[in-house]
């Protein structure tokens, strides 16, 4: 694997490699990164990944300095993975002087879920990516649905503004007891750890509720939130939403998606489960 720590050196290396599938990732690669790496191969000749902890998406009092960065093991499982070149840029790369121009989501995806408590994350999500997408200049990315609202906002960049990419969702990849992979598992003590799966549980409990016809919403997710408490989590949202577009339900027939956000002691997991 070769790794291209500035711009120009990737974009020579992208000349000459056919059709690029590319997959950004923030590091501390797990089994649920290196699923999406060996998605990209079935869809070019040559998979290029990311590392970049963009300090943009993080906002005053989250994790930036202390996002857990394993550079050297990161190489290692991306070389086993058959992956052929790396960007990893530093920011006097990403950013050589103050970012002055970004793309603005949509305000009905920046005021909803995640967007609501994490202002301006969005914003820095999608102003990187971007960004990352001008430089590798891919015709394939791929983006996890463990970050739900992130694969929907990038979307739908994509699609307006008629970037010539395709959007390719993985499949969310989690541990036998239902938690999802994250790199910010590796934050939970041994206790928190073992108490963990309860997110994943409680959303499959209101998938299976929704699937044998219940349709009181409301009441599902105040139980869910309630539980959470009850068992010593601070709830940010659980919410039944339409796949379409996150906004809450009105037709019989809409397409839906359960999502949750909650802190278990200083760490801040999500996950959904599409119904
Ligand atoms: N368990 C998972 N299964 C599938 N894809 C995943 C999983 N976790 C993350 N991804 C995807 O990997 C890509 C890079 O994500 P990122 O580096 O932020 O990892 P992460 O584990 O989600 O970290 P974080 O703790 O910051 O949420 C994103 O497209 C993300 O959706
Ligand atoms: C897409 C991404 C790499 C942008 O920094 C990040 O949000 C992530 O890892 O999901
Ligand atoms: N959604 C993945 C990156 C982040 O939480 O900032």
């Amino acid at each position: 694997m070769q790794i291209h720590e500035n711009i120009d050196s990737l974009r020579a290396a992208r000349a000459g490699a056919g059709r690029v599938a590319f997959v950004p990732t923030m590091g501390n690669l797990h089994e649920g990164h290196i699923a999406l790496m060996r998605q990209a191969r079935e869809h070019a000749d040559c998979v290029i990944a990311s590392i970049f902890v963009n300090r943009l998406q993080f906002g005053a009092g989250e994790d930036f300095d202390r996002y857990p960065r394993t550079f050297a093991a990161d190489c290692e499982k991306l070389a086993a993975a058959g992956v052929e070149h790396l960007f990893a840029p530093d920011e006097s790369v990403m950013y050589p002087q103050p970012q002055r121009y970004h793309v603005d989501p949509p305000a009905e995806q920046v005021s909803i879920l995640e967007g609501e408590f994490r202002a301006g994350h969005f914003r820095g999500v999608a102003t990187v990516v971007m960004k990352l997408l001008n430089i590798v200049r891919p015709e394939v990315a791929l983006f996890g649905k463990k970050d739900y609202q992130q694969l929907m906002v990038l979307s739908n960049m994509v699609r307006e503004l008629a970037m010539p990419i395709e959007v390719v969702p993985g499949e969310t990849v989690r541990a036998e007891d239902g938690l999802a992979l994250s790199s910010r598992n590796g934050y939970l003590s041994a206790d928190e750890r073992a108490r963990a799966p309860l997110l994943h549980h409680l959303l499959a409990g209101i998938r299976a509720a929704v699937r044998t016809g219940e349709r009181d919403f409301a009441r599902l997710q105040a139980d869910a939130m309630a539980r959470l408490s009850a068992a010593g989590w601070a709830p940010d949202y659980v919410a039944v939403r339409r796949r379409l577009d996150l906004q809450p339900p009105v037709q019989e027939d809409d397409v839906l998606v359960v999502l949750a956000a909650a802190k278990l002691g200083r760490t801040r997991l999500i996950d959904n489960l599409e119904i």
